[in-house]
């Protein structure tokens, strides 16, 4: 980075980390900003913070009585999603990013980057923000440094992760720290990149001060760079959910479920157990809702810490019928971005029952015509010690042992609503060919199947074929792998209604899964894995027609043909990076469905 005219002198920097000072010098000498402010964390800070915005107009408070201390936020109306098409993994060597990623080499994008951050923040303050992910005190945690002008994004950040001095104490003790510079710039679409740098741990974003785009802790570092960094370490940083599942004997299973943005992670991860399960005193406790890091334990099994801190959820569709726990933990403390609001100033959005909408995400007086009042991926922001099902077990230094995988997409047609995988090498196929309807969260066109392995084609941080083959890795003597399962809640009927109640009842899927693990619930084989038979699973209280149920859990023969057929495709647009397990077992149930 080109370090021109430097206006503040590093000796009044409070840390001793010289990799870090001559970092924020070079970095300031760049964008030139009026002043730089360290972030500590502290409450007064971001008091002082939040004054300043409502000042500016970037944050409006919300109705001080039903939602103490919460604010909204209305984003650029061009700045409301991911941008994929924007977003760039800069290895040297250009087969290292793989086809499932935009690549640019790392000389061209540092000089596109240089040219749009030469003076961006004149007039701005710097904010310098030290953060962990994961628990301060965890050997799985990591941590990064975000330089940032959006005082939104600091906010955001605050709450998103474990940020300010105990972060940075932890930074000059291992001095290896993730460097993430963000600038909102002038928030025009066409100076807009996210760029990634995975051989130099570095994160560079501009034009954009939304979500996965600017809040550099979460899609950029926890899975972008981190999965870089979890392959050369023997870890695996997902897409996932972390659930724990408390049954009537009092025994919690943790579960890690990835399902693509805006398919069901927050819900599932905070699900409240349907009615008859929570008489016999059935439990869910919520790990976390987006990302997962996971290794082997010296016992051989996974174990998993959520290095995040919050939740960065979708509002639309959230109420007191889908998701009680985050509609309860919406009540206070909370950051708005993009839904509407009532008459009286509080937040709403499209699946809440009461409240009339008066001004749309757009602070527009609310007109039908114009499109829903909350942007479909308008979102809250919130700790996750405000969740009534969060349990401490998420500060677990270690982790939390893994007993099953779950992979699933939005498929509303062929995918069963559920089916187990036969091993590790099957599981980890079944995770690959995922595939799912396109959502809101990112830009583009919505509902238009992809695949999306893992859940993470818009996150891995290297190639999908060695990405794959790190998966296969941990499948080693000694190891004790969880179970790997295939679930689809989107199942439609043919007239256009999902055929499966979902949300709470997921819990009923969830319990066969566990079951499974411990080896007292039937399944039949089929060529696609193991699917419960209908009376395998509990359906008891449940209206659900026979007939539904048995469409749920058959296999279309010829349809599956056509899918095995579309993800022997899909891997050799891999090459000769595709595991060759990988593609046997491809063959072997493409051979067996025929
Ligand atoms: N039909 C149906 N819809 C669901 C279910 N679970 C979640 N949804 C809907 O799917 C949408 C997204 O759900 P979330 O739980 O926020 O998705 P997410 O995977 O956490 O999304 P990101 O934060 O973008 O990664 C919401 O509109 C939910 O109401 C389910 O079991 N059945
Ligand atoms: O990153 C974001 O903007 C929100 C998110 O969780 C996702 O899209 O998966
Ligand atoms: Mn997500």
């Amino acid at each position: 980075m080109r370090a021109s005219h430097f206006p503040f002198p590093s000796h009044a920097m409070p840390t001793q980390l010289a990799a870090l000072k001559q970092w924020v010098e070079s970095v300031a000498g760049l964008t030139q900003p009026q002043a730089i402010h360290w972030c500590d964390g502290s409450d007064a800070e971001n008091a002082k913070l939040i004054d300043l915005m409502l000042a500016t107009g970037d944050l409006i408070k919300l109705n001080e009585k039903t939602h103490p201390n919460c604010y909204l936020h209305r984003s650029s109306p061009s700045d409301v999603a991911r941008v994929e098409h924007l977003t760039f993994v800069c290895t040297s060597k250009e087969v290292d990013a793989g086809p499932n990623n935009h690549w640019m080499s790392p000389a061209d994008a540092h000089a596109k980057m240089d040219a749009l951050y030469a003076g961006c923040m004149r007039g701005r303050t710097m904010y310098v923000v030290p953060y962990c992910m994961g628990p301060i005190d965890s050997p799985l945690a990591r941590c990064g440094v975000e330089i940032t002008d959006s005082p939104y994004v600091v906010a955001n950040m605050r709450i998103m992760t474990r940020m300010g001095a105990p972060a940075l104490a932890r930074i000059e003790r291992e001095a290896n720290f993730v460097r993430g510079l963000h600038s909102i710039g002038d928030l025009n679409p066409d100076r807009r990149f996210i760029m990634h740098f995975p051989e130099e741990l570095a994160i560079q974003s501009f034009g954009s001060g939304y979500g996965g785009n600017a809040l550099l802790g979460k899609k950029c570092h926890a899975l972008r760079i981190a999965s870089y960094q979890a392959r050369n370490e023997g870890w695996l940083a997902e897409h996932m959910l972390i659930v724990g599942i408390e049954n009537p004997k009092g025994e919690t299973h943790y579960v890690a479920a990835a399902f693509p943005s805006a398919c069901g992670k927050t819900n599932l991860a905070m699900l409240i157990p349907p009615e008859g399960y929570r008489r016999d005193g059935w439990k869910v406790w919520t790990v976390g809702d987006d990302i997962c890091w996971m290794r082997p334990g010296s016992d051989g099994r996974l174990y998993a810490i959520n290095p995040e801190a919050g939740y960065f959820g979708v509002a639309p569709g959230t109420s007191a019928k889908t998701n009680p726990n985050a509609l309860a933990m919406l009540n206070k403390d909370a950051i708005f971005t993009n839904v509407g609001v009532t008459a009286d100033n509080q937040p709403w959005w499209e699946g809440l029952p009461e409240g009339v909408p008066v001004k749309d995400w757009q602070g527009r007086d609310y007109d039908k015509a114009n499109g829903p009042a909350a942007h479909p991926n308008s979102r809250f922001t919130v700790s996750a010690v405000n969740c009534p099902s969060y349990t401490a077990h998420a500060e677990d230094a270690q982790g939390v042992p893994l007993s099953a995988i779950v992979f699933g997409g939005r498929r509303e047609s062929l995918v069963p609503l559920v089916f187990e995988a036969r091993d590790w090498t099957h599981g980890v196929l079944v995770g690959a060919a995922m595939a799912s309807e396109t959502t809101a969260a990112a830009t583009g066109a919505v509902g238009v199947v992809r695949r999306d392995s893992m859940a993470m084609k818009p996150f891995a941080g290297y190639n999908f074929g060695d990405y794959f083959n790190h998966w296969l890795s941990f499948d080693k003597p000694g190891a004790k792998l969880p179970k790997v399962f295939h679930v689809n809640w989107f199942r439609k009927g043919s007239d256009g209604k999902f055929l499966w109640p979902g949300f709470g009842d997921n819990l009923r899927v969830l319990e066969w899964m566990l079951k499974r693990v411990g080896g007292d619930a039937g399944a039949v084989e089929t060529p696609i894995g193991h699917i419960p038979k209908a009376d395998d699973l509990n359906t008891a209280g449940l209206d659900l027609p026979a007939a539904v149920l048995d469409q749920l859990l058959a296999v279309d023969r010829a349809g599956w043909q056509a899918e095995m057929q579309a993800i022997g495709e899909y891997f050799a647009g891999y090459g000769e990076r595709t595991p060759a397990p990988l593609a046997a077992e491809q063959q072997r149930i493409a051979a067996s469905l025929s």
